[in-house]
């Protein structure tokens, strides 16, 4: 079978792609996708996002194990369904402070990935309930600001923001983020919204637009510096796809592995997979990189903690280590309330109803880490090691953003919640060791395809690869280093930008 554009993975990026680039009726667009289309009804109840992973949709990766957290490994969940990942996410919408773009117009050579360059894609793809300048409110994907559904105790975890003098604001992502707020969700009518869901399921019928799930891709055929079919292996046989151009949208571990599977990257690396190198792209599967959050500081309650009813997460704090009354410019810490207890696997969970948790994590990590393949086969599991917290700047953000929660735990406004610390608890001495045991990834791993200017950068500004001349890398892959919140608005805005530049 034979296309014009075929687009290898129906994740966030992907869905947005198969949107944007089959909306000319004149170009062959074909997505291909591991996954199905989901039907567990327990994806769209926006409770139940922590419950769903591991189940069959989630690929359930595992990390190798970490010295910096007490040698421990950890589940990366990836979703393997039509939509991806935003089949499994948390809902958060948040774009990311304006420096972080900046620095990715910097890092890439190109204005075109500058804040205010990304803004116009940023909100072609929002469906904020008004439009304003920073907000679109004619895009696809719906983004709710909680006001009556937020739960009182987050309320109460705002207003302590607000006595330490850090500023209230309505939503993340005006110009400045550091500030606490409810977290802007993709949830519309009290379900989630899937990028499947908002971006190709209303699009389906388009003639131009074929989507083949159930279909894992194997591995590029590659002749005279191009790719000439795509290995495809599905339940009722293997079989080749053909394309003038090429999309990997399989996400940060999908698409290195793809690359590496089919003789692309380090030789040494491929060498010791048993696969032969065909185009060596050293820096393919390094500058891996991720967010993560201790989890957590633990309180009792003073009264019952109702659920929560919207998704437990429901107010991130951003801020900046350097003081409380520093309200500008990117933060370097974050703090979230969860209505839920929330710990990591190294702690006994506490009761539902009885506690509350406080998260607190680094915006911007400069620990990285690297991915790479263990053999040539589909089924050989990936090597994912992040390095989490191998940087003194990594620890030592970590010790300031566990010292904030508990200074918000200790406020005024928390005081009718705040029924004494469990965790880490008055008794613990040794709070380095207590991060590393609580330590959790936050679900946003980038980079291992990362945009750069120079000629070792795995993609150029274009989102080209550089080494196969008809193809491209769209999603988390090629984020050159990541925003100081969750990802996926950012992911959303490449893929249309990219989009936006195909014509
Ligand atoms: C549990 C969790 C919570 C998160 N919470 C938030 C949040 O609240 N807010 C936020 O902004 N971000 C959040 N994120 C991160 C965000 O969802 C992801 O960064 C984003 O969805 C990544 O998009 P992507 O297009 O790069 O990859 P994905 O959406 O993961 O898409 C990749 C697609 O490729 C397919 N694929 C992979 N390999 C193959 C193959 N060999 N053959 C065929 N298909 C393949 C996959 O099945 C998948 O559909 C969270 C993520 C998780 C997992």
């Amino acid at each position: 079978m034979t296309t014009d554009v075929l687009i290898l993975g129906a994740g966030s990026a992907g869905c947005i792609l198969a949107n944007r680039l089959s909306a000319d009726p004149a170009r062959r667009v074909t997505l291909v996708e591991a996954g199905g289309f989901p039907t567990d009804p327990d994806i769209f109840d926006p409770a139940m996002w922590p419950m769903i992973q591991r189940r069959p949709y989630d690929w359930d990766y595992r990390t190798v194990p970490q010295p910096g957290t007490a040698g421990r490994v950890h589940h990366w969940a990836r979703g393997r369904m039509v939509g991806g990942s935003s089949g499994l996410h948390a809902m958060f919408h948040l774009r990311g402070h304006p420096a972080d773009f900046d620095r990715w117009g910097v890092m890439s050579g190109d204005a075109g990935w500058s804040y205010d360059a990304l803004l116009p894609h940023f909100r072609a793809t929002e469906g904020y309930a008004t439009e304003t300048p920073l907000h679109g409110a004619r895009g696809e994907m719906p983004v709710m600001i909680p006001e009556a559904e937020t739960h009182p105790l987050v309320r109460s975890y705002i207003e302590g923001w607000q006595e330490l003098g850090l500023p209230r604001l309505p939503d993340h992502n005006g110009r400045e983020v550091i500030g606490a707020a409810p977290n802007a969700l993709m949830i519309r009518d009290g379900r989630r919204v899937t990028t499947g869901e908002a971006f190709l399921r209303p699009v389906l019928d388009r003639p131009n637009l074929t989507v083949i799930t159930g279909a894992e891709v194997h591995r590029l055929r590659i002749a005279a510096g191009r790719v000439t079919g795509v290995e495809i292996r599905t339940p009722g046989g293997d079989t080749v796809l053909a394309a003038g151009q090429v999309i990997l949208s399989m996400g940060t571990i999908g698409d290195p592995l793809l690359l590496m599977r089919s003789g692309v990257g380090n030789p040494g690396v491929l060498a010791a997979a048993g696969v032969p190198c065909r185009v060596e792209r050293r820096a393919l599967g390094r500058n891996l990189h991720d967010h993560m959050l201790g989890a957590g500081v633990v309180c009792r309650a003073r009264k019952p903690v109702a659920p929560s009813r919207l998704q437990h997460s429901e107010s991130l704090a951003y801020q900046s280590s350097r003081g409380l009354d520093v309200h500008t410019g990117a933060p370097d810490i974050v703090v979230g309330c969860v209505v839920a207890p929330s710990v990591s696997e190294c702690f006994p969970m506490p009761a539902p109803g009885e506690t509350f948790t406080l998260l607190f994590g680094v915006t911007h990590p400069t620990s990285r880490g690297e991915l790479t393949i263990t053999g040539p086969d589909l089924a050989d599991a990936p090597r994912i090691d992040p390095r989490y917290l191998s940087t003194d700047h990594d620890r030592t953000a970590f010790r300031a953003a566990l010292d904030r929660a508990r200074m918000v735990a200790g406020t005024r406004a928390m005081r009718d919640w705040n029924g004494g610390e469990i965790l880490p608890g008055p008794g613990m001495r040794d709070l380095d060791a207590f991060i590393q045991r609580a330590a959790i990834t936050h679900h946003h791993p980038v980079a291992t395809c990362a945009m750069g200017a120079s000629d070792d950068a795995v993609v150029r500004p274009d989102l080209s690869l550089r080494g196969l001349d008809n193809v491209s890398v769209v999603d988390a892959s090629v984020i050159p280093a990541i925003p100081c919140g969750p990802i996926h608005a950012a992911v959303m805005a490449i893929a249309q930008k990219f989009a936006a530049g195909q014509g």
